[in-house]
């Protein structure tokens, strides 16, 4: 089939890329030219692991193009994705902005029937507005359908290729029989094609986020309780995601969620909820709880250093809001840096993907460093924010050499608590240690 893909950031470049591979004539549009221009050199502007081989192959086989020109994008196609951000505006709704702006455009480039396809997270009744923006000027026949997206990054080829399910918001038959034909490559593991109508295909990708966000921030709180009551989280994951009902994933207590879509989405439905005279409390929790989670090691830091981080150099492993991905859009780790800098610390930084995200925020207040342990170089103390495999066995020999005090603190229970206590490490993670004196504000954790 022709698609046109308009919007060529995280989500359109990975749909773009896997349906040019199911065979697909794929051309990917986007207003940025920097981004086009160096698409149409080879180069990939995001990390994403084993997107590159899929792009190389369907470039160099002539099934993926891309252009700045949405008139040249759609000319043929039979399938348009609008894969454009929906930023969350200044009352935490989803600004439809980007999405209206290229249905309006769309309307008059139209020349043969079309399924237009909503693949950005976008609250419900968004379709209708798409489709009245496109109605406007159309002169032929189109459909707008729902049908979003659940990739996560890091594991987004896999995610898209091997779906759980797909989600498709349709009342048409003709443009349900279009994204049968357009999944059915994808769909052979025996995961479903969900067909339902819009409203509930745009609330699904909501409830979807929400829930995860919900189920790691439960996992935060139990860890909050395991410090006062004595117990360890780990162990708690270990005996409740064996149970069936719960699962075993997303349920990794540590610094609080972030990303590109949890923290807007749960906002965005919340606000959802608001404009339907509906108190929809327990995402106020969530997102409550997950702004508290994010500051969850910093009064351990200034409790360690009684209060004086003025020239303490705190090194920073982990910048990107999770492992595999140079992502850094609400990571927890920026937050943190800020608060260490504005106490007065020093900051020696280390991710092996984020740094030249970071630098284009922070400038020269950190110091960007080519290895984790060259931020170790003289540092008081290491905290850790992104769990990236590396991270997980380092020479802590090494480490102990170049360190000035034997201290971590973990925002992602990396290390075996007996081991650090053995190694002479003072160690401080999240939920898995008794409490040995409380100030609620000022938690003290036994190592
Ligand atoms: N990033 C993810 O992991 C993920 C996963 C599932 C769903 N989503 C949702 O998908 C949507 C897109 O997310 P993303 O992370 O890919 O966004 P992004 O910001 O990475 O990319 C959006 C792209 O759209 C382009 N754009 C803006 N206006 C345009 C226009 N008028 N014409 C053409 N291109 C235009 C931008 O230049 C940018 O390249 C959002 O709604 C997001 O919530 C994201
Ligand atoms: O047990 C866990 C799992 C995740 N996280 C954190 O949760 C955030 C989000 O992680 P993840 O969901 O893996 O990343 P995203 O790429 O943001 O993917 C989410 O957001 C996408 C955009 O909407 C959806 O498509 C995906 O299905 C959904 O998982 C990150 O900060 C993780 O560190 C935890 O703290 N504990």
């Amino acid at each position: 089939m022709k698609i046109a893909v308009v919007g060529t950031g995280y989500v359109g470049l990975v749909t773009g890329t896997c349906f040019a591979e199911t065979g697909n004539q794929v051309i990917c549009v986007d207003i940025d030219e920097n981004k086009i221009g160096r698409l149409n050199k080879g180069e990939i502007p995001i990390y994403e692991p084993g997107l590159d081989v899929l792009f190389d192959r369907n470039v160099a086989e002539g099934r993926l193009k891309f252009t700045t020109n949405l008139a040249e994008g759609i000319k043929e196609a039979q399938i348009i994705f609008l894969a454009l951000p929906t930023p969350p505006g200044e009352d935490g709704s989803a600004d439809l902005k980007y999405i209206l702006k290229v249905a309006d455009d769309l309307g008059p480039l139209l020349e043969r029937y079309a399924v237009i396809v909503d693949k950005s997270t976008v609250p419900v009744g968004t379709a209708e507005k798409v489709r009245a923006a496109i109605a406007k000027s159309a002169k032929v026949e189109f459909d707008v359908v729902s049908n979003p997206e659940f990739l996560r990054e890091g594991v987004a080829v896999e995610d898209f290729m091997k779906p759980d399910r797909v989600v498709v918001g349709t009342n048409s038959s003709k443009a349900q029989k279009t994204m049968e034909k357009l999944y059915a490559p994808l769909v052979r593991q025996g995961n479903p094609v969900i067909f339902m109508d819009e409203r509930s295909a745009e609330m699904t990708k909501y409830a979807a986020n929400s829930f995860l966000a919900m189920k790691i921030t439960f996992m935060n709180e139990i860890a909050n309780l395991c410090e006062r009551v004595g117990a360890n989280v780990d162990d708690i994951r270990r005996g409740i995601g064996t149970d069936s009902r719960i699962g075993k994933r997303f349920l990794f207590a540590g610094i609080g969620y972030g990303g590109s879509c949890f923290p807007k989405d749960v906002q965005a439905l919340a606000k959802t909820s608001r404009d339907y005279d509906y108190d929809f409390r327990i995402l106020n929790s969530v997102m409550a709880v997950n702004e508290d989670q994010k500051k969850r090691l910093m009064p351990l830091v200034q409790d360690y250093f009684e209060g004086e981080l003025k020239d303490k150099t705190i090194a920073v492993w982990g910048l990107a809001f999770k492992p595999y991905t140079d992502d850094i859009r609400e990571a927890p780790a920026l937050e943190n840096i800020k608060a260490l800098l504005s106490a007065g610390a020093k900051v020696t930084v280390y991710d092996p993907e984020a740094m030249d995200n970071v630098k284009r925020i922070l400038g020269d207040q950190v110091t960007f460093c080519h290895t984790p342990y060259a931020a170790l170089d003289d540092a008081d103390a290491l905290m850790i924010f992104t769990e990236w495999p590396q991270f997980r066995t380092p020479d802590f020999e090494k480490m102990d050499k170049l360190m000035k005090n034997k201290v971590v603190f973990d925002g992602r229970n990396l290390y075996e608590l007996d081991v650090m206590r053995e190694m002479g490490y003072t160690y401080y993670s999240i939920g898995r240690e008794a409490v040995l004196s409380l100030d609620s504000e000022q938690l003290v954790v036994s190592n």
